[in-house]
């Protein structure tokens, strides 16, 4: 575009041609024929003045013959490369302004048309053409459309001009000046990008405003190529722009990382991961799988977060013991020495362990049961695992339980999430370096069940032989087989495990130590495991049983010996300070009853007495805790009202149900006991149990609670050092409890001399009784089936200093009622 006015020679003639159109005018409007310049790549308007190169030889004989100043007409051939097939029968008329010949007979020239003429024939072909012409007027428009399409195609110009960047601004100054239509059109339709036809379809129309609306046509469509053209230039740009942005941050970024000795340390890293992982056992799947992580890790920037989230991952897995086993110990009797010396007692435990272990070489794999081992806190649960372990000579591995709600916990995030991590199950075969350890399920009575899925299931599938071995974890994304490890479970409460767990696993229950054999342990395993870790020698130190039975008895109270042997240890670490405090202390030194408070501080229990029951209606019951068995007492008393049970002492739902079916059953017994009926309808009776902050539930107390309130409706009082304890039916029946050696232990410890029972639990006692006959010696233990026998057993008669029952429930009160 304007590729003619953008040549500096023209621009001053054509302002001048432009400023004073008329001038060029009707110069030739007589002309009757012409001498005829074809053209072929070439065009020419009126009022333009354009460079030629011209080379058709008929041309050169005329341009060589001409006079100055003589009109010509510039036609365009039909078919420009044969003369023969004529002219377009419209052309321009002008005159040559300068001319010269070129060394190979061509010549430049300097054309300006005038007007526009009409071949009417040819009269002459050779030696040039000669044509008859007649001049052609063009039909002006109205004013007011001229200016309009001045307008127009001067805005259109202006447009096409800013959006061609071979084009200076300074033209849209000089094509603003122009006031000639005519001129505009021509020079706007020489300069287009049209072909010399369309040039002579403008330059043939007579009508000005046709020629207008025909250039206009030409304009918009090179304005909307060249729109186009910038848009993708600018896209290309960009796109290309972005590339070479990139390409020139990563340049930068090597050479960063170099300076730093990143890329080095990077390299390293998947270097010492494929070395790890071909020194893996495991199946072509897996190596592949790992193989394209590292890839992807080769390929990714260290700097970018995901290489850290990938090398973990890597690194984890390749961490992993695939197909690493520890070989069994295969003696069964050094499997016993190391369960002997590591606890003491538990004979019956260890006898099923070390059947369970028999049982494991025979066979070689597991399919069996798996353990539980339950029982109050500090009881050696946990321990006894490790000493599976080392009697096993397998790894040991433990995860705890409590407070687990997520599935995710043991099986671990998706890669996905930001900071996922492996399942804990993974966690510990990774700790334990092979993949038959023994695993310690710790607390699985704690684990809860949350919002994101219930970990139960999860430990359904790790827990059972057919799926284990291929056990998957989110986060490894490949199955990992978990056949070989040999669960063990631990838990306090057997009755909160999820049955479906309870029914894969084997109870094996662990009760609380008596005094004598907490005693021992302390001798043989917890006094001296303290002496080694607090930096004492065995002849520094020497205490005496009756100071181990007083930290026994005074400073703890619990089934196990976790707080005793705590105890032991700050007894310890005060014996060294005053061997080094005091080098000439003389040594071992004795550790007497007496000298305890100056070694460990003061008791922290008083010995619990058993006090007097004076009164009907409170009755002693046995309970089971944590901590271990418990004497609680059960209180009743009858106050005016109409029947009402109140009961307080934050009894919990079971218990306040007993209480309920207690009474009713009492209702039942009315006559047999001597209770008038009036007594249950117009007497309210109150039960309380002390201790009024701490919780107490369960069935276990309804032998107590209904012995309570018989003795309040009957104001038999209870015989002494009498406790009770088991759970009872609505008809009257005495059902079994659990937790018996903890409850015998505390009525021991109580001064109690009676019990009553549920003939049920006279085997479990009995097997207590067998293994620590002495510290039951003196307990009477009585056994019922019924309520009645034992309310018969456990209630005094009525004393003679005891109101008579009738005068208790006058009749005449009834009214006031
Ligand atoms: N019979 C025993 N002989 C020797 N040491 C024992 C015995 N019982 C328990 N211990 C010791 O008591 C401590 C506490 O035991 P452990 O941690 O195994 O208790 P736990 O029953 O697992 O308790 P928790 O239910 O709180 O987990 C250990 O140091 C253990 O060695």
């Amino acid at each position: 575009m304007f590729r003619y006015l953008i040549d500096e020679n023209f621009i001053a003639d054509l302002t001048e041609q432009a400023l004073d159109s008329s001038k060029m005018g009707t110069l030739f409007n007589n002309l009757s024929d012409a001498p005829i310049l074809p053209l072929k790549n070439n065009f020419i308007f009126p009022n333009t003045t354009i460079p030629m190169q011209i080379s058709h030889p008929k041309s050169v004989v005329l341009l060589r013959n001409l006079k100055p100043k003589t009109p010509i007409l510039f036609a365009l051939l039909k078919d420009e490369n044969d003369d023969s097939e004529g002219f377009y029968e419209v052309g321009t008329l002008g005159t040559v302004l300068r001319s010269t010949e070129g060394p190979y007979g061509n010549f430049n020239l300097i054309a300006q048309g005038k007007q526009r003429a009409k071949i009417l024939s040819i009269t002459q072909t050779d030696p040039f053409f000669k044509a008859k012409i007649s001049v052609l007027e063009t039909i002006s428009a109205s004013e007011e459309d001229v200016q309009g399409y001045l307008h127009a195609i001067k805005d259109l110009s202006k447009q096409i001009i800013e959006l061609s960047p071979s084009i200076p601004n300074d033209i849209i100054g000089i094509v603003q000046d122009i006031d000639s239509l005519p001129f505009l059109i021509h020079l706007n339709a020489l300069n287009l990008n049209i072909s010399e036809q369309e040039k002579f379809e403008i330059l043939k129309e007579d009508y000005l405003k046709k020629r207008a609306e025909i250039i206009l046509g030409y304009m918009n469509k090179e304005l909307a190529t060249l729109k186009l053209s910038t848009q993708i230039q600018s896209r290309v740009r960009s796109d290309l722009d972005k590339t070479q942005r990139d390409y020139f941050l990563r340049q930068q970024m090597k050479v960063i990382q170099e300076e730093l000795g990143e890329n080095e340390s990077a390299n390293d890293d998947i270097r010492q991961l494929q070395e790890r992982l071909k020194n893996l056992t495991i199946s072509d799947e897996q190596r592949t799988h790992f193989s394209k992580e590292i890839d992807r890790l080769s390929r990714s920037s260290t700097f970018s977060p995901d290489y850290a989230v990938l090398y973990n991952y890597l690194d984890f897995a390749v961490s992993l013991p695939w197909n690493v086993q520890s070989h069994d110990k295969s003696d069964i009797h050094l499997a016993k020495k190391i369960l002997d010396r590591d606890h003491e007692g538990l004979h019956k435990i260890k006898d099923r362990i070390l059947e369970f272990i028999a049982v494991l070489k025979l066979r070689t794999e597991l399919k069996g049961p798996i353990l539980c081992f339950c029982g109050p806190p500090g009881v050696g649960k946990t321990s006894l695992g490790q000493s599976i372990a080392a009697a096993l000579g397998r790894k040991y591995a433990r995860i705890a339980l409590g407070g687990v709600t997520d599935e995710a916990e043991l099986r671990g995030h998706r890669r996905t999430y930001i900071g996922a991590m492996p399942g804990r199950i993974l966690q510990g075969i990774k700790r334990a370096g092979t993949m038959n350890p023994v695993f310690i399920l710790d607390e699985i009575d704690k684990m809860g069940q949350g919002f994101r899925g219930d970990p139960t299931s999860a430990l359904l599938e790790i827990l059972d032989p057919a799926q284990n071995n291929t056990f998957s974890d989110h986060y490894l994304d490949i199955s990992f087989d978990l056949s070989k490890v040999l669960f063990i479970a631990t838990a306090n409460y057997p009755d909160h495990i999820p049955t479906p767990l309870l029914d894969r696993m084997e109870i094996i229950t662990i009760n609380g130590y008596t005094a004598a054999e907490k005693i021992t342990i302390s001798q043989k395993h917890l006094i001296p495991r303290q002496i080694t870790e607090n930096g004492l020698k065995k002849t520094q130190i020497s205490i005496s049983s009756t100071s181990i039975l007083k930290m026994i008895e005074n400073y703890t109270r619990e089934s196990g010996v976790r707080n005793l042997e705590r105890e032991f240890g700050k007894l310890c670490r005060t014996v060294a300070r005053e061997i080094v405090s005091h080098t000439d202390t003389p040594l071992p030194i004795e550790i007497t009853p007496n000298k305890l408070t100056k070694f460990i501080g003061r008791e922290k229990f008083h010995s619990e007495e058993y006090h007097k029951i004076p009164k009907p209606g409170v009755a002693i019951g046995l309970a089971w805790t944590p901590v271990g068995g418990d004497v609680l007492y059960v209180e009743a008393i009858l106050t005016k009202g109409n029947g009402k049970l109140i009961s307080t002492g934050q009894l919990g739902d079971v218990m306040k149900e007993s209480a309920t079916a207690a009474l009713s059953y009492l209702k039942s017994l009315g006559h047999e006991l001597n209770i008038p009926e009036q007594a249950f309808k117009e007497w309210d009776i109150h039960l309380h149990v002390p201790k009024g902050a701490i919780p107490k539930d369960g069935p276990s107390a309804g032998i107590t609670i209904l012995t309570a309130l018989a003795s309040a409706y009957t104001r038999r009082p209870l015989k002494s050092r009498l406790a009770m304890t088991g759970e009872i039916t609505l008809r009257g029946e005495l059902l079994p409890i659990g937790g018996i050696k903890e409850k015998l232990l505390a009525a021991k410890r109580f001064g109690i001399s009676t019990i009553v029972l549920c003939e049920e639990n006279r085997s479990d006692v009995e097997e207590i009784l067998d293994t620590s006959p002495k510290a039951f010696a003196k307990l009477n233990i009585h056994y019922f089936s019924e309520m009645l026998p034992v309310l018969n057993f456990v209630l005094k008669p009525l004393s003679k200093k005891e109101i008579p029952l009738e005068k208790h429930y006058p009749k005449e009160e009834k009214q006031s009622v």
